[in-house]
């Protein structure tokens, strides 16, 4: 087993006694791109924030590896747009060396734009320049708000697809949130789906035949998904005919909560 970079043990943050986020339980390893979706107002920017240490949890615990170097990437590039600003002293502020800057604009493609201003990237731009300020700090885990807001659908799957490529490289751990369910679901390993309380959390494939994600996302979205990512469950004898495969692995992690009255 990998690393284990981040733990929340029963974690709970209340506004005001409104529990946005309760009782959560989760545990990231080095290696793991782990996605969270779930309805508006569900607690992802909440939970997200807690890890980060922007938000004091309301009871439980965020654990994080010792040393834990964390790259976020926010949903937006806000800045004052009268502020002349080049890209490269954009990541100049990180405080790296300039090589190091460039490497990390390389990695996500916008290295020609080293000279360019900010304010004139397009939006995928932008998000490559947020996640190359992410990486220049070699960050062992990536924070991600919405990477791919802005982006169009097919910026998007590359985006999604440089993430995991990041991964491989960095062997660091990927949390992100995300509302793009199909790519989502190609993208990444696991799934929680977060409604105040984790409604259920398993391998993107699976996710969509549960009764908890139906109920959250409604039977649209859930067979849409699910078509999206059948895997053939069983085999075919000589004569054609279908056969129980029982090596076909099942749900593998597949867990959905109990106890919990889903909203
Ligand atoms: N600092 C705060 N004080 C009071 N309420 C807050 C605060 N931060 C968030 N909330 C409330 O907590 C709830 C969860 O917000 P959060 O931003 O975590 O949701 P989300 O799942 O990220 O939503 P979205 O998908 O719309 O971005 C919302 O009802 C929000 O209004």
């Amino acid at each position: 087993m990998n690393e284990l970079l981040v733990t929340l043990d029963d974690l709970t943050v209340a506004f005001d006694d409104r529990p946005v986020v309760d009782h959560v339980n989760l545990k990231v390893h080095r290696g793991d791109i782990l996605t969270i979706i779930g309805p508006n107002g569900a607690g992802k920017t909440t939970l997200i924030k807690a890890v980060l240490g922007l938000q004091k949890p309301t009871r439980g615990v965020v654990s994080l590896a010792r040393k834990l170097v964390i790259g976020y990437v926010p949903q937006h590039l806000t800045l004052e747009s009268t502020l002349p600003l080049s890209v490269k002293r954009f990541m100049m502020l990180t405080g790296r060396s300039e090589p190091d800057c460039q490497a990390a604009l390389s990695k996500t493609g916008v290295g020609h734009l080293f000279n360019a201003s900010v304010h004139h990237l397009s939006g995928g731009e932008k998000q490559r320049l947020l996640l190359a300020r992410a990486l220049v700090r070699k960050p062992d885990l990536l924070v991600l708000d919405e990477p791919a807001q802005g982006v169009d659908i097919n910026g998007q799957a590359s985006l999604y697809e440089l993430i995991r490529q990041l991964r491989d490289e960095l062997n660091c751990g990927v949390i992100m949130i995300s509302h793009d369910l199909h790519l989502v679901m190609a993208a990444t390993d696991q799934v929680i789906c977060l409604n105040q309380h984790i409604c259920c959390s398993g391998h993107p494939a699976d996710i969509s035949h549960d009764p908890a994600f139906i109920e959250t996302f409604g039977t649209q979205v859930a067979e849409s998904l699910a078509v999206y990512h059948h895997r053939h469950n069983h085999s075919h004898d000589l004569h054609g005919d279908v056969v129980e495969d029982t090596s076909v692995a099942s749900p593998s992690g597949h867990q959905e909560c109990s106890g919990h009255a889903h909203h």
